[in-house]
């Protein structure tokens, strides 16, 4: 039964998570044919993540409990191989002003933050080792050390950068179903380098993590969260004046079971 859905970007990356959990899914319960979260391959950018993850929720034969965006990402801190949102985070969404970068909720409008659920969030942190921080959805990957100075000035919670979270939990919200994001991180934010991408350790990191997921039971599903509060949690105190305004991502709807 599946009651998980993985958006990854691209093909590697799903195949990566999907080969750990098949194989995790089939050591525990051998003979079994089916099982496991439902692993898709959503395209990069945060318009395509959000298209995929919502055809493919609005497709599902029954809801799903819970969606994760996962894959690899940019990392702020090189200490820091796997991040687990606590915040995933429209970086980019907004305007320019002669006074500097206004969110989008600055100029009035929606949102660009959403918030998982803190127990989720440091149930796979358990689980993995990931390291809990603010997750960066941006449409252009950072290049240059400028641009990586800004976003941490704007955001000193941020532990990466990816290109898709936040398109999948605009969906996950409009679902009303709970989402996290998880990263492997495969390089640095800030100069481009493209050969020094680790981009197999990053998918390796990657499997690894839904392996141990799946392997130990997956316990942030396993929580009885139909009890858990429905409103979204307060985000952690920020350091700096910041737009982010978190938007309705508890998905307070079902109760998440097995992977
Ligand atoms: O070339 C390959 O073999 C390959 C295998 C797996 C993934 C890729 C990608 O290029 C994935 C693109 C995907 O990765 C995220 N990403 C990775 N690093 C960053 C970054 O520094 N800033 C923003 N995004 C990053 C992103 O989510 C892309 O969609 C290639």
């Amino acid at each position: 039964m599946h009651s998980v859905l993985v958006v990854t970007a691209v093909d590697a990356e799903r195949d990566a998570v999907r080969g750990a959990v098949q194989g995790a899914v089939r050591s525990a319960l051998p003979g079994a044919a089916d099982g496991g979260p439902h692993v898709i391959a959503g395209g990069v950018g945060p318009a395509a993540a959000a298209a995929s993850t919502a055809t493919a929720l609005a497709r599902a034969g029954r809801p799903y409990d819970l969606v994760v965006s996962a894959g690899i990402g940019g990392g702020f801190r090189p200490d820091v191989p796997l991040v687990v949102a606590e915040r995933i985070i429209a970086a980019d969404l907004g305007a320019q002003t002669p006074d500097g970068f206004v969110p989008v909720t600055g100029l009035g409008f929606g949102t660009d933050v959403h918030v998982p659920r803190p127990e989720l969030v440091r149930a796979v942190a358990r689980t993995t080792g990931a390291v809990p921080g603010d997750v960066l959805t941006v449409s252009t990957v950072t290049g240059t050390a400028e641009r990586a100075a800004e976003l941490r000035a704007r955001h000193p919670r941020a532990a990466a950068e990816a290109m898709e979270g936040f398109g999948v939990a605009e969906a996950a919200a409009a679902h009303g179903t709970p989402v996290l994001e998880l990263r492997a991180v495969s390089n640095p934010v800030g100069p481009r380098d493209r050969a020094a991408w680790r981009i197999p350790e990053a998918l390796t990191a990657l499997g690894d993590a839904f392996r141990a997921l799946v392997q130990t039971g997956v316990p942030p599903w396993a929580e009885d969260l139909s009890t858990a509060p429905s409103a979204s949690p307060t985000p952690p105190a920020r350091t700096t004046p910041s737009s982010s305004t978190p938007g309705p991502t508890d998905g307070s709807r079902t109760r998440p079971r097995s992977m």
